[in-house]
């Protein structure tokens, strides 16, 4: 089993990575739960491919598992499904002790962990990842949220899980697009800040992809290890260095919202689109050699996602993208700071960035032949 420690001074928690770890759930979390009933929040298609394995687990152990069983998809990271979630456990009599799973993929994460934040003024939780891009990413570092009308995760809170369990196992049910999503954000570490990493998403993605089992446990230790680094310097996203996880965010939201949030393009294809962008653009500013930009736009088609903004097939101009960006958290006094690249592996906050020049940038994307 791989063990990451995510060292925040506060409220340090590890996140333990193998496959199988669902059916140990209770000897893992043993001194956690205190109580017979376990409040449990999941989506129905998690619950379809899972729900028995971990309520047995948790009834074998003398728990009753107390299901709260959301719709799929990112339409649950709402005020709606976060002020029902909120009265459930209410009802429940959860106290601030106690830990709340959550069972499934980015959205059951984040909305239950906002919900956790807020109960009580916060009330633990454990995160357990079903997808890849949860795995890798968003069940570690404690950034939680829902979605509104104005954009991507505009409402939400810090707060860290007590523990992360991480069962590479799950990812046997996940379906093909919702593991190639998740690649994006893996793919996002070795840009970032690790040449070596994205040169072994070169040559092992594929097999990653694939299922391979070995290839799978590398690749999500490896990113958490990159996450936990960059949470435990920068947990509140204050001194730029959390930034860098923004990669392809900025524009990637815009393209969340422009097509509404829906299944039209899923969190991971996004980011995948947004550094293609960040890496054009990059090229674009004489950051980064055209010849780069191009390896990773190539790098994530091979993959099998999207790498040209006209696949989209949006009715949209530059301008329009650039407003969904002026919601953007980073931005700040009227300037937006972007994540951008000296190269695969170098990335970078430039804090001048002309919107007026990302617009133009993003038409001439929308034309590309
Ligand atoms: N908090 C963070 O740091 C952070 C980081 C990255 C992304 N996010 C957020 O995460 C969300 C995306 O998360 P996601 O990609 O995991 O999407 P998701 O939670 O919608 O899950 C994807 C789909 O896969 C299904 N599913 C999940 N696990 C499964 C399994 N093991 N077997 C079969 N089906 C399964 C779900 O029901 C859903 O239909 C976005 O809202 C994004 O903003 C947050
Ligand atoms: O953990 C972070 O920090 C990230 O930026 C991870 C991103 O993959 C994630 O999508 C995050 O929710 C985006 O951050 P936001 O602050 O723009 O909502
Ligand atoms: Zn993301």
């Amino acid at each position: 089993m791989a063990v990451v420690p995510v060292d925040i001074a506060a409220r340090p928690y590890e996140v333990r990575i193998e496959a199988g770890l669902l059916a140990e759930l209770v000897p893992h979390c043993k001194v956690l739960l205190r109580k017979r009933d376990v409040p449990i929040v999941t989506d129905r298609n998690v619950h379809n491919a899972w729900g028995d394995m971990v309520d047995g687990a948790l009834r074998a152990a003398g728990h009753e598992p107390r299901w709260r069983i959301l719709p799929a998809g990112e339409e649950s990271k709402s005020w709606h499904h976060l002020s029902s979630l909120v009265d459930w456990l209410l009802d429940l009599g959860v106290e601030r002790g106690d830990h709340v799973l959550a069972l499934g993929g980015g959205v059951i994460g984040d909305l239950t962990g906002f919900a956790a934040a807020i109960l009580k003024r916060g009330c633990n939780f454990i995160q357990l990842p079903t997808t890849l891009l949860a795995q890798v990413d968003s069940s570690v570092g404690g950034k939680t949220a829902i979605n509104t009308g104005a954009g991507k995760n505009l409402v939400g809170a810090f707060h860290q899980p007590a523990l992360v369990l991480a069962d590479l196992a799950v990812l046997d049910t996940l379906p093909d697009r919702e593991l190639l999503a998740g690649y994006a954000e893996v793919v996002k570490y070795g840009l970032i800040g690790d040449p070596d990493f994205f040169a072994w998403c070169d040559a092992n993605g594929h097999a990653l992809l694939s299922g391979e089992a070995e290839m799978r446990e590398y690749a999500v230790a490896t990113s958490v290890r990159a996450k936990a680094r960059i949470v435990a310097e920068d947990e509140r996203e204050t001194s730029g260095t959390r930034a860098l996880l923004n990669l392809g965010h900025t524009f990637g939201h815009a393209l969340e919202a422009e097509t509404g949030f829906s299944s039209i393009l899923l969190h991971g294809e996004a980011v995948a689109l947004g550094m293609v962008l960040a890496a054009r653009y990059s090229a674009r500013r004489g950051h980064m050699a055209h010849a780069s930009a191009e390896h990773v736009a190539s790098h994530l088609a091979e993959a099998g996602l999207r790498s040209e903004l006209t696949s989209l097939g949006l009715d949209c101009d530059g301008r329009t993208l650039v407003g969904h960006m002026l919601h953007d958290k980073k931005m700040d006094a009227g300037t937006l700071p972007f994540v951008l690249m000296n190269g695969i592996g170098k990335a970078f906050l430039a804090r001048d960035v002309d919107l007026d020049d990302v617009s133009a940038f993003l038409d001439a994307e929308l034309a590309r032949q």
